[in-house]
């Protein structure tokens, strides 16, 4: 029997478990694998003792329509550049090729990690110093290049367009505007798909700086009219033309991503001095990446584990199953990470938000 490895990594989301199950499923049905799982992406083969599970069909019966990860996930364990303590001073240090020939000396044959771009950028860096390993698209934001949807996305947009669809009514009611902050780090799929979704009157995404007196001059002509209400959708990493995206470094140890949040405060601050009008903030947070999976992302799950596995019995590794074009289909980690995924300006989501009305700020 051959052994395979399987990992999650980077933030959770809707669908991981999904992923998990069919891989186990497929290779019991192929019946020449054995899959083990790695708790928190790869520090469970780096800690010692390691920390490594069998995974029957018994263990994934029935997991996929669970949020999160069975597995357990981190986001600030890159094993490039791994948080250490020599001598008592805090370093960072590489742990990859210690990493690699773990996972050789344990007897795995090969590695599936489902991961996003900061986790795929690890794998294309493993897969280079000689690991045997396949990765899987996930991350509600969207971002990874090359598939046109990651699994977790689709869920995340129901879950913001339900949440904004419920202050609605509220904002109606006190006629407020209500500015409602969504993830997605640099890229503004979450923001612009339940905006369109929620019908907002403002979307603010990170692809285009907005002018505040775009913004003014549509709340203005909005409230003359009589409207009671207003409703912005902007993303965590939206920013002004005149000024930056509000973030903050962590002090989690070895958590490298910036840490956003706070630009839809920034904003209604703007708003509330400039017009006199009541504004009221939500910031839908970690909201956003629980829940169940929606049957597109269970489908998807199941699609991309398969094919992953598939990747894996052909040897064909350095590669991620994307969806692209209504088709799952293989390509190269080098080329998932060669890029990172924003929204195009000339994407149809932004001509038609436009088309409808809508304020991208600009
Ligand atoms: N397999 C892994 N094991 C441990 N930590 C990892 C792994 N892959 C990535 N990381 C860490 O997590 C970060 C990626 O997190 P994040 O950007 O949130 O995830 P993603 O974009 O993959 O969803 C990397 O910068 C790195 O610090
Ligand atoms: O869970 P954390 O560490 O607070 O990270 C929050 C970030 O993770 C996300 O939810 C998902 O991003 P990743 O999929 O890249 O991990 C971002 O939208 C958000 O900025
Ligand atoms: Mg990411």
């Amino acid at each position: 029997m051959k052994k395979l490895l399987l990992l999650t990594s980077g933030g959770d989301c809707p669908g991981l478990n999904g992923v998990i199950r069919a891989v186990v499923k497929a290779a019991e049905h192929d019946g020449n694998w054995q899959v083990y799982g790695s708790r928190r992406a790869y520090c469970g083969v780096l800690e010692k003792p390691n920390d490594i599970i069998h995974l029957t069909s018994e263990v994934v019966a029935g997991i996929h329509v669970r949020g999160g990860t069975i597995l357990e996930t981190v986001n600030k364990g890159n094993p490039t550049a791994f948080p250490a303590e020599i001598a008592g001073e805090q370093v960072f240090i590489d742990r990859s090729d210690e990493l690699i020939s773990t996972i050789k000396q344990l007897g795995f044959d090969a590695v599936i990690n489902i991961g996003g771009d900061g986790s795929h950028r690890v794998s294309q860096h493993l897969f280079e110093h000689g690991l045997n390993i396949v990765g899987v698209p996930k991350t509600i934001d969207n971002d990874l290049y090359g598939t046109d949807y990651t699994i977790g996305f689709q869920t995340a947009v129901d879950t913001a367009t339900e949440a904004i669809d419920r202050l609605i009514p509220t904002a109606q009611s006190h006629n407020r505007v209500i500015v409602t902050e969504v993830m997605g780090r640099d890229a503004g799929w979450i923001c612009l798909h339940s905006a369109i979704a929620a019908g907002a009157e403002v979307a603010l995404i990170p692809e285009i700086p907005y002018d505040i007196e775009a913004i003014k001059a549509k709340l203005t002509s909005r409230f003359d009219k009589g409207h009671g209400f207003a409703n912005i959708v902007i993303s965590e990493g939206a920013k002004p033309i005149a000024g930056g995206i509000v973030s903050k470094q962590s002090n989690e140890r070895g958590y490298e991503n910036p840490v956003l949040g706070g630009i839809a405060e920034q904003l209604a601050s703007q708003i509330r001095v400039a017009l006199d009008l009541d504004v009221r903030v939500t910031v839908l947070g970690h909201i956003q990446r629980g829940g169940t999976p929606n049957a597109f992302d269970r489908v998807l799950a199941a699609e991309f584990g398969v094919q992953a596995f598939e990747l894996v019995k052909q040897g064909q590794f350095g590669f991620i199953p994307v969806s692209k074009d209504g088709e799952i289909k293989p390509i190269s980690l080098k080329e998932a990470t060669s890029e990172y995924r924003v929204i195009p300006l000339e994407h149809s989501l932004i001509t038609s938000a436009r088309a409808m009305g809508m304020c991208l700020g600009e």
